[in-house]
């Protein structure tokens, strides 16, 4: 076997500050664009998050959806969790200062990860991906799982990949997420003070597939091939779960900003659509344009699940609908 072969599927990789005067490490850049060729996920630390902030942001969140009574906090139709998305800094200002500044914080991070994949896919200009980022499309999702205390709990996510560029999450280390890769479906590591990296399907098209949008889910004791063991999630369960999900998605105007050349993935992922409406397409077709409520799947991966939802370890499939 050779080193590929070995090499962590999820590598956690420190990412330094002071990128925007060009001291981004090739060797850093590599790793993480190898991490997402392989498996999609990595595991980042910047020194722009501490662990202690971290753990701010994440109770601000659980405060946020438990005590507050906001429109935005929507008790999900499938899973059992409550969310909201916070579209906008006004959004998150409103909700917390602990959530408008953890906001920032991700902005400033999305830029040192977006350069450091300009650097790693050996682009011209290290800056490509930023320029095309400026817009801030960015979204910032809390979550709140319900603790079940239940064997019979199935996904407490379902099975999804992402839809954007980018996406930053911090979780408070109740275990259960889970991506699909090499046909298991397989823990995230968890590391205080980290953030789990991963990568959209626009992202994914745009790189004709180089980078890999991945399939995850939090999974619950009934959850089917899991690798988790079941001990781990039956604990899990009875605990509630917090995480922030941090969204970045291109600029809308961004087709006429691209040569034909770096446009053609992008342009079949996108398959004729916008940028808005692609986004509006994956999250279940609402009207409003950032509503990631319902949560698509490419027809590619749609496939793979229905071949996944032969019953393996008891209980319902909770498969894609
Ligand atoms: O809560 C988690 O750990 C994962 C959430 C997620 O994947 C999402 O909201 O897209
Ligand atoms: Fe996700």
């Amino acid at each position: 076997m050779n080193n590929r072969q070995h090499a962590e599927p999820i590598p956690l990789i420190e990412i330094p500050v002071g990128l925007n005067h060009g001291t981004c490490s090739k060797d850093t850049s590599k790793a993480l664009v190898h991490a997402l060729q392989e498996s999609g996920f990595l595991l980042i630390k910047s020194p722009l998050l501490s662990p202690e902030y971290q753990i701010k942001a994440l109770e601000a969140a659980r405060h946020f959806l438990r005590h507050t009574k906001s429109k935005l906090i929507v008790e999900h139709p499938e899973d059992p969790k409550v969310y909201a998305m916070l579209d906008s800094k006004k959004d998150c200002k409103k909700a917390s200062a602990d959530l408008y500044e953890y906001m920032d914080i991700m902005e400033k991070i999305k830029v040192d990860v977006l350069m450091h994949l300009a650097v790693g896919l050996d682009m011209k200009d290290a800056n490509f991906f930023t320029k095309l980022h400026d817009e801030h499309n960015d979204t910032l999702r809390v979550i709140n799982y319900h603790k079940t205390c239940s064997e019979t709990t199935a996904n407490r996510c379902k099975e999804h990949s992402d839809y954007g560029s980018i996406t930053l999450l911090s979780t408070d280390g109740v275990s259960g997420l889970e991506i699909f890769h090499n046909g298991n479906w397989i823990p995230v590591p968890y590391v205080k003070g980290a953030l789990v990296v991963n990568i959209g399907t626009l992202l994914s098209g745009w790189t004709k597939g180089d980078l890999k949008a991945t399939l995850h889910r939090v999974a619950g004791p009934a959850s089917l091939h899991s690798q988790t063991p079941k001990e781990t999630l039956i604990e899990a369960c009875k605990h509630t779960r917090t995480s922030i999900a941090f969204f970045a998605d291109p600029n809308h105007s961004i087709s006429s900003k691209l040569s034909s050349e770096e446009d053609e993935g992008l342009k079949e992922a996108l398959g004729g659509m916008s940028v808005a409406d692609y986004i509006e397409w994956r999250s279940g077709g609402s009207s409003k344009f950032h509503d990631r409520s319902g949560i698509g799947f490419t027809s590619n991966e749609r496939d793979m699940l229905d071949d996944l939802s032969r019953p393996c370890r008891g209980g319902n499939p909770n498969a894609a609908s």
